[in-house]
Formats: structure tokens, C-alpha cells, sequence
């Protein structure tokens, strides 16, 4: 039993992402906030910018230093916007201290991170230090610096993980469409983000250009390697929360849709939080929002030899601080679930 609990940072608390990660930490037993930064830190409590928080927590944000944030915790979660934990992670790395970093910015090769991201990659030598982590599969970690998946490919990882290991994807027809709650953007306004323009409204965004094309092939190329390319587009939805993957795919060999379920079932069967629909039954947004579970459900047309795969999550939790949590459980040898375990407000 832990006398004390783990210490941790908190880099990028005013973000969407930061204050998620302030709030599931707050009911973790064995984990305590003891430090969070940002951009231009006032003196003030972190309530008074955020009245939500009042009476929570007493915790003032910090400028960034990684020196201090070593000195004072045992583990940073890295909750900054892309581009930024390639040049604040060195001295972490050096020091072979634990970093969950929930950006995209160590998940892909130097190359690939260059091409989708279109900004300059963290050095090879950090990058190779780095491990990513669909947390459902964890594997033992060689490494203190974990690279959180982003929310469109935990989705999309969770719905084809049970054929790609199998190896049963047709690799030519892979054909993904996701769409996310607004809060999938972060704080920053935009055009496209501004109420007017999601509200009562539906649109389609970065077609064949979204960043987590090669992360989601990256994984689907491990587990089933002559997966090369996969059809992917995301969508705004008008709600806040949430993410709906719908995938079609074709099989490489014949399944009756009750081997198909089988195998989602037995794939998922001892992972805390995948659950698997009944037969023939699809999962809707609501029924995961607030918690940390992927909800899956599946339907065959044995017409035009199409599998639907539908896979459900919250965005900020299992595709952001949910994950990152589950995954600082599994470094620190917790039960994954530890504070995670959430039930979905549903009304
Ligand atoms: N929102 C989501 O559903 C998901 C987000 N993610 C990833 O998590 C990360 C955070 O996302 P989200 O919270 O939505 O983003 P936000 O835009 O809401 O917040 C970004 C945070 O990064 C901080 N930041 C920006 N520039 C710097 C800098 N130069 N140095 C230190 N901190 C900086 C901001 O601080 P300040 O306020 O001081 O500017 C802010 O706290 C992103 O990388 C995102 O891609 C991953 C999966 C899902
Ligand atoms: C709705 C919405 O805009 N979502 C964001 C998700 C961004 C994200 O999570 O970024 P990284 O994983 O690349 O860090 C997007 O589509 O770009």
C-alpha cells in the first residue's frame, strides 16, 4: 500500500485537455496534482479563472520549468497544444522522467510528423525515446516518455483491432468516417468553430489530410503489416462531447457475422474498457460521454459484403485524459481503472 501518493504536473492546464486531467485526478486515490502551468501564470488560484474549480483544489498556475516539475512530482502530463512538448521534452526525456504526452508531437516518424503536422519534428534521438500507447493494449513499457494516442485514432484503433491482428482487413477497403464534438478542437476560436457555424449545422473537415491518418496506419500496419493506406475523413458534429467512428471494412476471408462478433468479444473480453454491443446492436454517443469505455457494436451486409464497424467515445476522456490516466496506472503498476471508473450522465 502507498503511504504517498504520486505527485504530478500538469503542463497546459487552461486547455480543454489540462483542466480534464485537474478534474479526473481529483477522485484518484493514488495520484495528486501538485503542480500546473501555463502561458502566463497571474498568482491566482486556478478557481478564479475557472469557477468550477472552487473549493477543489488550492493550486496556483506555475510558469513552465521542467527543473521544478522534476523537483516537485513524479510524473508530467503533457497537455499542450501541437508543436510544443517537441521542444519542452528534452530535459524530461534526459532524466528519464515520466511524461504522458497527450499531443500528437512524438507519436509518428520524424517524417510522417513533418508531412501531417506540417511543423519540424522532435529530434530522432528524443523520438526514439518515446513509446505510443493505445492504452487497451499496453505493453510493458521500455520507456518513461508515452505518446497518448489522439481521440480520432483511439476510435478508429479500438473498432479495427480485432480484424487487423487477425489480419482479416482487406487492405483495400478500409473506409473510415469520424466525426467529434467541438470540444475535439480545443479553446482556440475559429471560423469554423464558432458557434454559428456549428450549431444546427454539419461539416466535413480536412478530407485525406487529417494528422491522424498515419497514426492510425502506423498501428494497423504493426498489426497487420501489408496495411499500407486506410480512406479516412472527420466531420464536426454539433454537440460538445464525443466521438462516433463508423467503419467499413472488407474481409480478406469469409466470417458469418457470428464469428465476427465472436471475435470482437473474445478480443475485448478482459479490457476494462471496451465494451463489446450485442449482436446487431450499435452504440450511440451518449452512452460513453463522461466515461472512459469505447462502446463497439457490428453489422454485416452480407450483399455487398460491407462490415460496419461503429465505436464510440468521449473525446476528452478516453481519447485524451481519461487515456493518459489509464496509462500512468499501467506505468505505476495501478489497476488501469483507478479513478476512471465513470458512468456516462446518459440523461
Ligand atoms: N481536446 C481533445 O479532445 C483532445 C486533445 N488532444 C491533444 O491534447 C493537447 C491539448 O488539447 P486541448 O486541451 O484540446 O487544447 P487547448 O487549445 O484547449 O489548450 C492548449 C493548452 O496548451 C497550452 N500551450 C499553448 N502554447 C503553449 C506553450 N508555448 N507552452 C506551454 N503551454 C502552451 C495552452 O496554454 P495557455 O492557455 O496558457 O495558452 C493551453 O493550456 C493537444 O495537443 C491536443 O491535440 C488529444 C486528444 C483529444
Ligand atoms: C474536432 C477537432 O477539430 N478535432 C481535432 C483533434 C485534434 C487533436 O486531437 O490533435 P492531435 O491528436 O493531433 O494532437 C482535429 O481534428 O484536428
Amino acid at each position: 500500500m502507498l503511504t504517498q501518493k504520486i505527485k504530478a504536473a500538469i503542463v497546459g492546464i487552461t486547455g480543454y485537455a489540462g483542466l480534464e486531467l485537474l478534474r479526473l485526478l481529483y477522485s484518484h486515490p493514488f495520484i495528486e496534482v501538485a503542480v500546473i502551468t501555463n502561458t502566463q501564470p497571474d498568482g491566482h488560484d486556478i478557481s478564479e479563472q475557472f469557477p468550477h474549480l472552487s473549493g477543489m483544489y488550492n493550486l496556483s498556475p506555475e510558469p513552465f520549468d521542467a527543473l521544478h516539475i522534476m523537483q516537485k512530482t513524479d510524473i508530467v502530463f503533457l497537455a499542450t497544444s501541437s508543436g510544443i512538448s517537441k521542444d519542452i521534452a528534452e530535459p524530461f526525456i534526459l532524466a528519464d522522467f515520466p511524461v504522458i504526452d497527450l499531443s500528437g508531437d512524438f507519436r509518428l516518424t520524424a517524417d510522417d510528423y513533418q508531412k501531417w503536422y506540417h511543423k519540424t519534428p522532435a529530434t530522432p534521438s528524443l523520438l526514439a525515446k518515446s513509446q505510443y500507447s493505445l492504452a487497451d493494449f499496453y505493453d510493458d513499457e521500455t520507456t518513461s516518455y508515452i505518446a497518448n494516442p489522439g481521440c480520432y485514432a483511439t476510435a478508429t484503433l479500438l473498432a479495427l483491432a480485432p480484424l487487423a491482428q487477425h489480419h482479416l482487413l482487406d487492405q483495400n477497403n478500409i473506409v473510415i468516417d469520424a466525426k467529434s464534438g467541438l470540444s475535439g478542437a480545443g479553446k482556440s476560436l475559429s471560423t469554423t468553430s464558432h458557434f454559428v457555424n456549428v450549431s444546427d449545422n454539419f461539416t466535413m473537415y480536412k478530407p485525406n489530410s487529417h494528422q491522424h491518418i498515419p497514426e492510425i496506419t502506423q498501428q494497423l500496419h504493426i498489426w497487420q503489416p501489408d496495411i499500407a493506406h486506410i480512406q479516412f475523413t472527420t466531420s464536426l458534429l454539433p454537440i460538445n462531447r464525443g466521438i462516433f467512428v463508423s467503419a467499413y471494412v472488407k474481409l480478406k476471408e469469409p466470417r458469418t457475422p457470428q464469428q465476427l462478433q465472436e471475435l470482437f468479444e473474445n478480443t475485448y473480453a478482459d479490457k476494462t474498457f471496451v465494451r463489446v454491443m450485442p449482436s446487431n446492436e450499435l452504440p450511440n454517443i451518449k452512452q460513453v460521454v463522461g466515461t472512459n469505455f469505447a462502446d463497439i457494436g457490428l453489422t454485416y451486409n452480407p450483399e455487398t459484403q460491407f462490415l460496419t464497424i461503429v465505436s464510440v467515445i468521449d473525446n476528452m476522456i478516453k481519447g485524451a485524459a481519461g487515456q493518459a490516466i489509464q496509462n500512468a496506472n499501467h506505468f505505476f503498476g495501478f489497476p488501469e481503472s483507478t479513478g476512471l471508473k465513470l458512468i456516462a450522465q446518459y440523461a
